[in-house]
């Protein structure tokens, strides 16, 4: 059914082109806040303009870069990037930030938004995926963890914040007992912002923009999608 829109109300875009598009709306439809939202299954041009924020879900990121091409959003989305907030979880962290490594010849279209540098699969193949209870501070009932699932995940390389860029905050790392294996996927001495590992960084936030590794959308817990609205979203509207 379409939502009705008034001028208090929010309208948070879930890009819908391919991946976990419907679980991000189950979860934002569960919020319980002082604003009103609207969701908006983002599509085509015409939706991404009704927006005033933008999630993009968990799926594969070459094909969620190849559909909005094909749509002719793209563009569109890169501009928003720019003025507006976004939360990428998994494949849209990818999306999100600045450069990616491991992605396919010829490399991978990618939005912009967060001074990162995140590697494509750095956790490995699917049966590298795994769980792991996160310590983030910044969310209600912050003493309870938050059960990670990372699927095929993006490991964070770099932050490469230039002094114009807002401030990166790190919101949740995993222990570097989880770190891959894999002796390709080296931190880059580029961040000289933390002496510790950045493949640790599994949440982190960059002024209105959100970069979680993992799907806070496949599990029932509702605290990521209520931080990114009220603290991304509502903060930069007020
Ligand atoms: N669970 C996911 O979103 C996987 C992301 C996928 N590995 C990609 O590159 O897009």
């Amino acid at each position: 059914m379409q939502q009705t829109e008034n001028s208090l109300d929010v309208a948070i875009g879930i890009l819908a082109m391919q991946g976990a598009f419907a679980e991000h709306q189950v979860m934002l439809q569960k919020l319980s806040l002082k604003r009103h939202i609207v969701i908006v299954l983002v599509r085509t041009s015409e939706d991404l303009a009704r927006c005033d924020a933008l999630i993009i879900p968990g799926g594969e990121s070459t094909t969620i870069a190849l559909l909005a091409r094909l749509a002719g959003l793209l563009g569109p989305l890169r501009e928003f990037v720019k003025k507006k907030p976004v939360w990428g979880t998994c494949a849209g962290a990818i999306l999100l930030a600045q450069a990616a490594e491991g992605t396919k010849k010829g490399g991978q279209e990618l939005l912009g938004g967060m001074s990162v540098t995140v590697c494509r699969n750095g956790w490995g193949s699917q049966v590298e995926s795994f769980e792991a209870p996160l310590e983030v501070e910044s969310l209600r009932d912050p003493d309870r963890p938050f059960h990670g699932v990372f699927i095929r995940a993006p490991v964070v390389l770099s932050l490469n914040p230039s002094p114009t860029d807002p401030p990166m905050q790190i919101i949740s790392r995993i222990s570097t007992s989880l770190l891959p294996h894999s002796q390709t996927i080296v931190p880059s001495d580029e961040d000289d912002t933390d002496p510790r590992d950045p493949r640790t960084i599994v949440a982190l936030r960059q002024g209105r923009h959100l970069l979680t590794s993992f799907h806070p959308e496949l599990t029932k817990d509702d605290r990521f999608h209520e931080y990114f609205v009220r603290e991304c979203v509502l903060s930069s509207l007020s």
